[in-house]
């Protein structure tokens, strides 16, 4: 049998970041095709197939088990994740989950039996900073040996707001978990051991814990703090920069013009997620889909790394309530990882 040179997928959750998946894989890249859509809400499913010729599906595990359907995207909310996931498996499915992989631990072990059980990998989890060319860039710096061995990192991850639904802990587990799986793969080492501190809250923060330093302690002994605030109101503000034995390492600026003009420079600043990352989701898909349509799902991050990122987020939210310096400790990693 010749492998399909299209992938027929099917969208679970049509919110922000699954419409913008949508116009991707409709308008972007090539090779796939949106077939079916599913959304808690019927009316906004209903109105994103129309948009995308799509056809809608009332509930996510219907669509997973359509027929016409080869694999699926999870961009529902996290605590909706592991239902689908599972089913996904289940029906032997590719799936593209967003971050993170579920929400508790538990979840993300019974997620990965059901994988070792199917024996090959068929998850990859939205970590897509692993696709950025400035965090490429960094970690070929890294590992070219030109800054020598790495000993600290200093991160800033900064929203402009957050969705008025944001609990306290969801600054962990949906904001700062993206740091916490891209120091795992910047490094190649887990993360041992977590500390949460906060200085005075911002007036913009209302009940949030905001900002906030997490002090990630890695194994291979780096030390990482990130800057978390969710309320900067001036643009979304990703920032990084190793220290080394001979020298330093730094994102750049992602402005991609600089204004000068009466006496200042002046960069944009991006407005979100989706202005900042917008062409780093293209080559995160584009990935995904090559290697689905190659045979398997390989590279990227999967099911181990969704586990471990949830592990040290909920040390992470203990670390925060409790102001403890919290161990972390991982299960057996399988074989197939
Ligand atoms: N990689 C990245 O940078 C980003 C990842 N995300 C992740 O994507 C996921 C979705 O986030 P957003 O699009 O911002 O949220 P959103 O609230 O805009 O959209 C979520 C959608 O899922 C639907 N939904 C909720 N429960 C469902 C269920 N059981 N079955 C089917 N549909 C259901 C909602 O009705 C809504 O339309 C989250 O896990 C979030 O962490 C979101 C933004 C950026
Ligand atoms: O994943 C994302 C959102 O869900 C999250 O709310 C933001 O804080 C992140 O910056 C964005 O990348």
């Amino acid at each position: 049998m010749t492998a399909p040179t299209t992938l027929r997928v099917g969208v679970i959750g049509t919110g922000m970041i699954g419409r913008d998946h949508i116009r991707r894989m409709t308008t972007v890249l090539s090779g796939l095709a949106v077939v079916a859509v599913a959304d808690v809400d019927p009316t906004v499913a209903e109105r994103v197939a129309a948009e995308a010729g799509a056809v809608a599906f009332p509930d996510g595990l219907d669509l997973i088990a359509a027929d016409s359907v080869d694999a699926v995207l999870v961009c529902s909310w996290g605590g909706t994740h592991e239902r689908y996931v599972l089913a996904a498996i289940a029906a032997g499915k590719p799936v593209f989950c967003e971050k993170p992989l579920a929400t508790t631990e538990k979840a993300c072990l019974r997620i990965m039996a059901a994988e070792v059980a199917h024996g090959s990998r068929l998850v990859q989890v939205g970590y897509m900073r692993r696709y950025d060319a400035a965090y490429l860039a960094m970690k070929q710096t890294l590992e070219s040996g030109a800054i020598g061995a790495p000993l600290m990192m200093h991160c800033a991850h900064r929203n402009a707001g957050v969705p008025a639904f944001y609990e306290p802990e969801n600054t962990i587990t949906d904001t700062a978990v993206h740091e916490i799986d891209m120091v795992r793969w910047m490094f190649g080492s887990e993360i041992a051991a977590v500390r949460v501190l906060r200085p005075r809250a911002s007036r913009n923060a209302g009940d949030l814990p905001d900002p906030m330093l997490i002090v990630l302690e890695l194994a291979n002994g780096v030390l990482v703090d990130v800057e978390i605030s969710v309320n900067v109101r001036y643009g979304y503000d990703i920032r990084g920069e190793i220290l080394g034995e001979d020298g330093t390492v730094s994102l750049g600026d992602p402005g991609l013009i600089s204004v000068r003009r009466a006496g200042r420079v002046a960069t944009p600043v991006p407005a979100d997620w989706r202005d900042r990352f917008g062409s780093t989701y293209d080559v995160e898909l584009r990935a995904w889909a090559d290697s689905v349509l190659g045979g398997g799902v390989s590279g990227g991050p999967g099911t181990w790394d969704g586990y471990a990122a949830a592990v040290v987020s909920d040390a992470a939210v203990r670390a925060l309530r409790t102001g403890e310096r919290i161990e972390v400790t991982l299960a057996e990693r399988p074989g197939l990882y």
